[in-house]
């Protein structure tokens, strides 16, 4: 009996360590044929390296290399085949490579569809099916659940590079929509966040075990499992998987989290079993080997990684057994005769015998019918499998020959398993609730704000009746009705930004909306610049130390009004033309349906904007924050002004910060709650109708209350300027002139108040002298000399009455302090 020496590569550590499982089949086998008196009777198969520490490939290609050549440069025995290896990561280089040795080499377990490619790998045949023939099932199984959209997920090996670059090449023509692709070498967790984010519920999944654990680990994370997700992946992994551990790829999720995650996946995978219950060529059904197996390795197959597929290796040494066997006895029947035993590294004929009889191949094996394409590469049933309570359960077979449609048949007991007691939806359900303004604040917020327009006319009206009254006409009538105007102007801004998109067409939306925007931007610059321009002259006045005539003319102020609005019209137009208003969605954050897992709430509302919308605010904010600035800056240093008629210092100041305040508080807020059309317009609008009406009655609700008080001319002259660099000293001796002054006008409105209730007296006397003796009577009992006094003091205490002039004239008097 000579020995006939195969080579094997078996992966007992590393990324697959399918190796544990298929040695001792293999071993088996071994013995099986050894001892099967009609098979190689004159042989007995040996297998290369002796002890499987040495033949440990760790799933490694440069190991596995290592292991090959070894065996082929420094041992004395002359191998007949090369049996391996496990991981296609080994195959790969080592199949390229064997046959320069004219070695056939078969595995029993690659999948990389690679290794169909007869150019590269010349010698070679493997009893295990690639991983793309398993794409088919993955198509029927989306099929049968109605599932149309996907997201993958694979480790950048050609194992899984190649097989789905097969899925989502052949995605489109079965009508599978690839949400996302996504790919990794060593850490998976970006590409799992991704799936995330791009909505994939249903995941198909490419990777080794030990990526497999940090890819469950990751989606737990990420709440990516349970009800709403179904995991398809491979399923050639070992028994309990996600308990291992690998330093190389660690993980930071306990068990529990673990078991959460990876409860319900499914697996596609070649079908490890025949599912006939006659004997095959080896005379033993697949029980019968399976019971063998398991009394050879133990007792506890289980624990052995890739042991599912321990028929494939147990069916791959008979699969060369049987080649060697009808080799053997066409090499005796040549002339000269032949024998497998004469086989020598540069032998190709005897090579290409092998290669001939071993495409031939076609016998009943535990493993099922084992034939090969032309390729090499097994035909076959194929499984989906399910985790169920830990354990992966079958719940259908994909027969590739059958006639069905959908070639599939699903298991009723026990079937597939639903945590949601239902196939989950393959991506949420997005429903779009359109944000709109509630009409009935829209109503509201329109009668507020006519309301608020109705005041400000009211206000006008007051302001042209007693606009030859001094307290007004000091107070620059023009420059309120300005203010006015622009207070209606924010009114009108209010309505017109609560007519929602929901209630007029589109076009018209964005015609109010750019409205709008001007009415907005003017109502601000007629409002506060009429404001601030006023509270200018004041300053000028009070601040002009030299006390010299100074005139400064409505029509000034007008001007600096008229300039602002110009700004504001430049840069409006500027925007229309150069970088239009469009309607552009807008969504929010999904929300979660509070009673359907698979349907999700996703808030839109339109806006209208521009390409560079910020940079145009952008341009207005800081106009209108100079503005207000420079508008501080006048009410403070106006504020010791104590002519109460000329100067609105205080209440401008109050009015700025007002606006100030709300403005910032506002569009903070505004930000939170833009996408609640509702909410953002109350805000907006309470805020714009608060700053507006507060401003309004603030400038003059003070001027009604004092209409009718009349000042002393007194007051005008004792108009005070205080400088802020007044020395206490100073301010101490103006109180006390300003008190001897307020003694000194009591007094003297006294004197008036008697001199007039004599005219008075002496007035009723004359009418009633008049009466009796028809003659004129004033000029006789004051004298010419004494009307023309009170005409001066008339003037003199009333001195703006001129139409018109205002401050002008109160500035003839200059300030006496
Ligand atoms: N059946 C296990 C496949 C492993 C591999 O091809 O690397």
């Amino acid at each position: 009996i000579s020995d006939v020496y195969i080579l094997g590569l078996f992966p007992m550590t590393g990324s697959w360590a399918g190796g544990q499982g298929q040695y001792p089949a293999i071993q088996l086998g071994i013995e099986h044929i050894n001892s099967d008196a009609s098979l190689l009777s004159d042989y007995r198969i040996v297998l290369k390296p002796d002890g499987v520490e040495d033949a440990d490939t760790w799933c490694n290609g440069g190991r596995g290399t290592d292991v090959m050549y070894r065996e082929l440069y420094n041992t004395t025995t002359t191998k007949i085949m090369v049996l391996g290896a496990g991981c296609s990561i080994v195959t790969e280089p080592t199949a390229q490579a064997s046959h320069l040795w004219n070695l056939l080499q078969l595995s029993y377990s690659s999948a990389s569809p690679k290794l169909s490619d007869r150019t590269l790998f010349k010698k070679f045949f493997r009893v295990f099916p690639p991983e793309k023939v398993l794409n088919a099932v993955k198509y029927d199984m989306l099929k049968y659940f109605g599932w149309t959209k996907v997201g993958t997920l694979h480790q950048t090996v050609d194992l899984f590079s190649l097989a789905m670059a097969d899925f989502l090449d052949n995605a489109e023509e079965n009508d599978i929509e690839i949400l996302t692709s996504e790919s990794f070498a060593n850490d998976p967790s970006v590409q799992v966040s991704n799936l995330k984010k791009q909505g994939a519920r249903i995941i198909i999944g490419n990777f080794y075990e030990n990526k497999a654990r940090q890819v469950f680990c990751q989606a737990y994370k990420e709440g990516m499992y349970g009800a709403k997700y179904v995991w398809i992946i491979t399923g050639w992994y070992s028994s309990d998987w996600w308990k291992q551990e690998d330093p190389d790829s660690p993980i930071d999720c306990t068990l529990q989290e673990m078991e959460a995650a990876i409860s319900g996946y499914f697996t596609t995978d070649a079908l490890p079993l025949s599912l006939s219950d006659s004997p095959g060529v080896s005379n033993r059904t697949t029980a019968q080997f399976l019971e063998e197996y398991t009394a050879y390795v133990g007792g506890d197959p289980e624990s052995l990684s890739g042991h599912q597929e321990a028929p494939y290796g147990y069916d791959s040494v008979w699969t060369i057994a049987l080649m060697l066997q009808e080799a053997e006895q066409r090499l005796q029947a040549m002339v000269p005769p032949q024998s497998i035993a004469d086989f020598e590294y540069d032998n190709s004929d005897m090579a290409d015998l092998f290669f001939d009889i071993m495409s031939e191949t076609n016998f009943e094996g535990v493993s099922g019918p084992v034939l090969f394409t032309e390729s090499g590469d097994r035909q076959g049933l194929m499984q989906v499998e399910q985790n169920q309570n830990g354990s992966e359960v079958r719940v259908g077979i994909y027969d590739p020959s059958s006639l069905e449609v959908n070639k599939i048949t699903w298991y009723e007991h026990p079937g597939v398993i639903w945590e949601g007691g239902k196939p989950p939806a393959d991506a949420e359900q997005v429903i779009e609730q359109y944000q709109t303004i509630l009409f009935a604040l829209f109503v509201a917020m329109t009668a507020l704000s006519s309301m608020g327009i109705m005041l400000a006319f009211a206000f006008l009206w007051f302001n042209l009746k007693y606009r030859n009254h001094r307290f007004i006409k000091m107070s620059s009538p023009y420059m309120n009705n300005l203010i006015l105007f622009g207070c209606q102007l924010a009114y009108v801004s209010i309505i017109l930004s609560g007519i929602s998109s929901d209630i007029v067409s589109d076009a018209s939306y964005l015609t109010i909306h750019k409205v709008n925007r001007w009415v907005l931007a003017m109502s601000f610059s007629l409002s506060f610049g009429a404001m601030f321009s006023k509270t200018w002259r004041v300053h000028k006045i009070f601040t002009n130390k030299k006390l010299e005539k100074r005139v400064i003319k409505d029509i000034q102020l007008f001007g600096m009004v008229g300039l602002l609005v110009f700004v504001d019209m430049i840069v409006l137009t500027l925007w229309d033309l150069i970088d239009p208003l469009k309607i552009v969605m807008r969504s929010g954050p999904h929300q979660e349906h509070p009673t359907d897992s698979d349907i999700v709430i996703v808030p839109v509302w339109l806006v209208c904007e521009s390409i560079n919308t910020m940079y145009w605010l952008g341009a207005l904010y800081a106009i209108k924050g100079l503005l207000l600035i420079f508008g501080a800056f006048l009410a403070w240093e106006t504020r010791n002004v104590t002519v109460p008629a000329l100067n609105d210092s205080k209440y401008i100041g109050a009015s700025v910060y007002n606006v100030l305040i709300l403005a910032f508080v506002g569009v903070a807020i505004s930000l939170l709650i833009q996408q609640q059309a509702t909410a953002y317009y109350a805000l907006m609008s309470m805020f714009i109708f608060f700053a507006t009406t507060l401003t309004q009655c603030m400038v003059f609700v003070p001027k009604i209350k004092s209409r009718n008080e009349v000042q002393p001319s007194g007051t005008m002259l004792t108009a005070t300027w205080k400088d802020s660099s007044e020395t206490q000293k100073t301010k101490h001796d103006k109180e006390r002139k300003l008190a001897d002054m307020a003694k000194e006008i009591r007094i003297l409105k006294e004197q008036l108040s008697m001199s007039e209730d004599r005219v008075r007296d002496l007035e009723n006397k004359n009418q009633h002298k008049e009466k009796s003796e028809d003659e004129p009577v004033a000029a006789q009992v004051h004298g010419p000399e004494y009307s023309k006094t009170a005409e001066a003091k008339a003037t003199r205490s009333d001195p703006d009455m001129t139409p018109g002039s205002g401050i002008d004239n109160a500035d003839e008097n200059k300030p006496s302090a």
